[in-house]
């Protein structure tokens, strides 16, 4: 990682109005490159607004937004971001192979077929997806269907990769071991990971963290340092702790 580079994702007074509720308040932060940063908060914080605001696919933005360099959306960054939404995103009456050889031709239709093969075997190996290649999405349980739209995410190489709550759902041992592949992408590729949970337990998987609660930003630091700042033993503690204080100020 270069951490003189600069930031994946800057945002600046980033404000988002969706019907007549400011859903995001203007946020200011940063997300370093290659590393796994968890974008942590309640049910209805407002952290799927603030991927879709990130991937372009958001109205009603205002304040700064930029992503690699770029204002978040624009067309050069349509290859460098990878964007898994919550609900899984491949087709169901195709398999899983089936699938990435369509989104495969998607990203780039001149690769060689020799080229698209390397890139869906090593996506299915990521996600460990291998044994179920040939199954029909609709055949795969709620996990593996999520994989399966990870892997997609993964075929381009994206620069950025941006989850929306990639692990619910799954069990404690698919849990751990996604988590370890977004450190694996981040160590060894230099992806920069923004993962989005309402599992507190996750923050402490994260590198960095941004906690959200009510569209306000309550924090960005590194876990460590949130809980040594709180004098708390764990990110929950820290993100309750941080709640009051909060609600204190105001
Ligand atoms: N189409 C909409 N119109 C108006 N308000 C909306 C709309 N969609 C979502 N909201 C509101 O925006 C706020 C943030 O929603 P968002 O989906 O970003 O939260 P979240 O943190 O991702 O929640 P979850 O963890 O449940 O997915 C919520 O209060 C929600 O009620």
């Amino acid at each position: 990682m270069n951490s003189h580079a600069s930031p994946a994702v800057r945002a600046a007074a980033l404000t988002v109005v969706r019907g007549s509720r400011t859903v995001l308040d203007s946020l200011d932060f940063t997300v370093p490159r290659g590393q796994v940063t968890g974008l942590l908060g309640p049910s209805g914080s407002g952290k799927s607004t603030l991927i879709r605001a990130l991937v372009g696919a958001q109205a009603k933005v205002s304040g700064a937004l930029d992503v690699l360099g770029h204002p978040a959306g624009d067309p050069a960054l349509r290859d460098r971001v990878g964007y898994v939404t919550q609900s899984p995103s491949v087709y169901r009456d195709l398999t899983v192979s089936q699938n990435l050889e369509y989104f495969a031709t998607v990203i780039d239709a001149r690769a060689s077929r020799a080229t698209r093969r390397a890139a869906i075997t090593k996506a299915l190996t990521d996600v460990d997806l291998t044994d179920h290649a040939d199954d029909l999405v609709s055949r795969l349980s709620g996990g593996q269907s999520s994989r399966a739209s990870l892997a997609v995410a993964l075929l381009g190489n994206p620069e950025l990769l941006v989850l929306d709550e990639p692990t619910v759902g799954l069990d404690p041992v698919l849990r751990r071991d996604l988590w370890k592949l977004f450190h694996r992408l981040a160590d060894e590729r230099g992806t920069t990971l923004l993962v989005s949970s309402h599992v507190m337990d996750e923050a402490e998987r994260c590198d960095r963290l941004l906690l959200l609660r009510e569209g306000r930003l309550l924090a960005d630091d590194t876990p460590d340092a949130l809980r040594a700042e709180t004098q708390t033993k764990t990110v929950e503690e820290a993100f309750l702790h941080l709640v009051d204080k909060a609600a204190t100020a105001s």
